[in-house]
């Protein structure tokens, strides 16, 4: 398995996700029992837990979808708990999500699936400028010549690409990616792991990346956390978050080697 080389661009004096004591419940379904989390600038950090650990009730919560039972959470500077309507808007343009279905609309080609954010989003720009930008994204995702093709033409491991491209058009600070390598061949995981790699460096991203593929997370994690319990328990490099008598942990790297 291939280590990730830790960005010597990360700069620690800068938290662009700060969560201290997150808590969240569903009735009486405890999820997030007392969260605290920093992502700094520039970093990948990825968040391993067994399903239904909360994993995305985190992101929604750092997205403003869902709101916190107590704690605090800031993101850009700003409290989620506690902005305006429109400065939610605004925040959310900042945060890129890469969604496991990819989320193309099918009878859109792909350079409309890409218009479809900024005409939304960036009503000033001129049709150069948009075309402009649709070939830097395409270009950073090494899929210029699929244009003009429909999403269905596309194999899983593109779409996967186009998707991140629809993402990085907006050009946010942050990204989320969940479970960005589902259901991938294991050749296309490690494509889009170099991609999410070279998404960090060339756009300068921070970013969160929700997984269970201890590959991908060795690949592309600057730092790894693992929610256990409602909890971040475990947090370093992989090596690190992996070097425990923990049971549950182990249990989790046992599993994903076996499986
Ligand atoms: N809107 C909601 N209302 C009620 N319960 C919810 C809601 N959203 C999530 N949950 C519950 O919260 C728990 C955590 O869900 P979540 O989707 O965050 O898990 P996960 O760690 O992302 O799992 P997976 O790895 O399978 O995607 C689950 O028990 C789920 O049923």
């Amino acid at each position: 398995m291939l280590e990730k080389v830790r960005n010597p661009n990360i700069d620690t004096s800068k938290k662009v996700i700060y969560i201290r004591g997150l808590r969240k419940a569903f009735d009486e379904n405890v999820i997030l029992k007392g969260v605290d989390l920093d992502l700094y600038k520039g970093e990948n950090l990825v968040v391993l837990g067994r399903s239904g650990t909360g994993k995305s009730v985190l992101i929604k919560i750092i997205s403003g979808l869902l709101s916190a039972d107590t704690g605090e959470v800031n993101v850009l500077g700003q409290d989620v708990c506690c902005i305006t309507r429109k400065e939610l808007d605004a925040l959310r343009l900042k945060i890129g999500f890469s969604f496991q279905n990819s989320a193309l609309y099918d009878s859109m080609t792909v350079k409309e699936n890409l218009e479809f954010p900024l005409v939304r989003h960036s009503k000033h720009m001129t049709e150069q400028e948009r075309d402009k930008l649709i070939d830097t994204v395409l270009d950073a995702v090494g899929l210029r010549q699929s244009i003009n093709q429909m999403p269905a033409e596309l194999s899983g491991g593109q779409r996967k690409r186009i998707g991140i491209a629809r993402t990085l058009i907006l050009r946010p600070e942050i990204m989320l990616y969940d479970e960005p390598t589902a259901g991938l061949d294991p050749i296309t995981c490690i494509e889009i792991n170099n991609l999410i790699n070279e998404v960090q460096e060339r756009f300068n991203t921070s970013s969160i990346i929700i997984t269970h593929d201890l590959t991908c997370a060795r690949a592309v994690g600057d730092r790894v956390a693992m929610l256990l319990d409602g909890e971040f328990k475990r947090e370093g490099t992989f090596d690190e978050v992996f070097d425990t008598n923990d049971k549950r942990v182990q249990a989790f790297y046992n599993y994903n080697f076996i499986d």
